[in-house]
């Protein structure tokens, strides 16, 4: 059985939240304020630093109720990813009492100068982990002073930021309106579909964090609009039934930031930094068939795997009534999950790939060519 044809069912798995940032961002001043929350009452933190102490699994006592595991020799994207698969699997019967696990909920704070695909594999791939664990979301801390400059300077700063699901940013009292502007407008160009929010040494509600991936989307399908991004839900609306498959791609280079969320950034020259990083929207009309859609994903995601950051996507498949949403980071998808209804009533697909050095044009032509067959 193909990909498409293997949707998900509701899963009773352990949603896992990947805290990231680059170094000095404010992740553990974050963490701090969340942990004290009733939401996180039940909450598992691993944290993992670079520093002396060997790797025993040490443990702390948390401020609440959580419990919280440190990893300090080595980064849980590269050097000790063993580690954290192996500690991972061990928390499930570490943390019961009497048969029952007293966890629902895993945070990771990732070291400084992660990079969160790793580490989102680990979840995926190592069977063991991804029989108990799910991804729910990326959330990425930028800090609004440094962090035009740190996306300058390090690669990894980028692809935190364009694998997030959600930015927060920080630091803005220290931060000139125009510094918060220009990140505002950069991380809008690296990240359209991620919402920004500004923290004050911080400050934000748990809920706030939680519940951002497709696991659950099944429950909440308005929020899909979300989690595509608006600008992909609405710039890309195809209107004439008469467009031919390639005049079908519509192109949404910028985000529409939420209402509310953010003030809406001036236009700009939003990728002189970042031409590398792009985010690439693109809706058809008609339905899709899936083997040709899966046999496009194939070739590309081997071909480009390691460029493609992240892949989502909301599809009418050929012989489907329902949406099936799609997931993917890099070469590794997450099993497609079938909505309920189509959000407002819309039928047609779109699909948003976040990329780093693969022209538009290549993606546009092979998928052109593949989907017109
Ligand atoms: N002015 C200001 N300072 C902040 C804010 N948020 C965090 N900080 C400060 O920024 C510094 C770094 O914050 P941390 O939370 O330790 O950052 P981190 O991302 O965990 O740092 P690493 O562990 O080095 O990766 C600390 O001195 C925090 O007090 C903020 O909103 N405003």
């Amino acid at each position: 059985m193909s990909y498409l044809d293997r949707p998900s069912t509701p899963t009773h798995r352990i949603p896992v939240t990947l805290l990231t940032g680059f170094l000095g961002s404010g992740k553990t001043t974050l963490l701090n304020q969340l942990v004290q929350q009733p939401a996180m009452s039940r909450s598992l933190v691993i944290i993992n630093e670079f520093g002396e102490i060997g790797l025993d699994h040490q443990l702390f006592a948390a401020s609440t109720d959580g419990e919280q595991i440190e990893l300090s020799n080595g980064c849980i994207c590269c050097s000790i990813r063993t580690d954290l698969a192996r500690t991972l699997k061990d928390a499930v019967w570490r943390f019961a009492r009497e048969g029952q696990r007293q966890f629902d909920r895993l945070i990771i704070e990732t070291t400084g100068l992660a990079d969160p695909a790793p580490i989102v594999h680990t979840l995926m791939t190592e069977a063991k982990v991804a029989r108990h664990y799910a991804l729910d979301g990326i959330v990425t801390v930028m800090d609004a002073a440094n962090g035009s400059t740190t996306l300058d300077r390090h690669e990894e700063a980028l692809r935190q930021a364009a694998m997030a699901d959600m930015l927060l940013i920080t630091k803005q009292d220290v931060a000139s309106k125009a510094q918060l502007n220009a990140l505002h407008q950069r991380l809008a160009a690296i990240n359209p579909g991620a919402t920004q929010r500004l923290l004050d040494h911080g400050r934000i509600e748990a809920d706030e964090l939680l519940g951002l991936g497709p696991e659950d989307m099944d429950a909440r399908s308005a929020d899909i609009q979300r989690w595509l991004g608006e600008a992909a839900s609405n710039a890309a609306t195809p209107h004439s039934p008469t467009l031919s498959p390639k005049a079908m791609f519509a192109s949404v280079d910028r985000a529409e930031v939420q209402a509310g969320v953010m003030p809406a950034a001036p236009a700009g020259d939003l990728n002189r930094h970042d031409d590398h990083i792009r985010a690439h929207c693109f809706v058809f009309e008609r339905p899709i068939r899936a083997s040709r859609l899966e046999a496009w994903l194939s070739l590309i995601t081997s071909l480009m795997g390691q460029d493609m950051l992240r892949i989502k996507g909301m599809l009418d498949i050929e012989g489907r009534d329902k949406p099936l949403v799609i997931h993917g980071v890099q070469h590794l998808f997450h099993p497609p999950v079938e909505l309920e209804a189509w959000p407002g009533g819309e039928r047609f697909s779109r699909l948003v790939f976040i990329t780093r050095d693969i022209p538009r044009e290549t993606l546009e032509m092979t998928l052109g060519d593949f989907l017109d067959g």
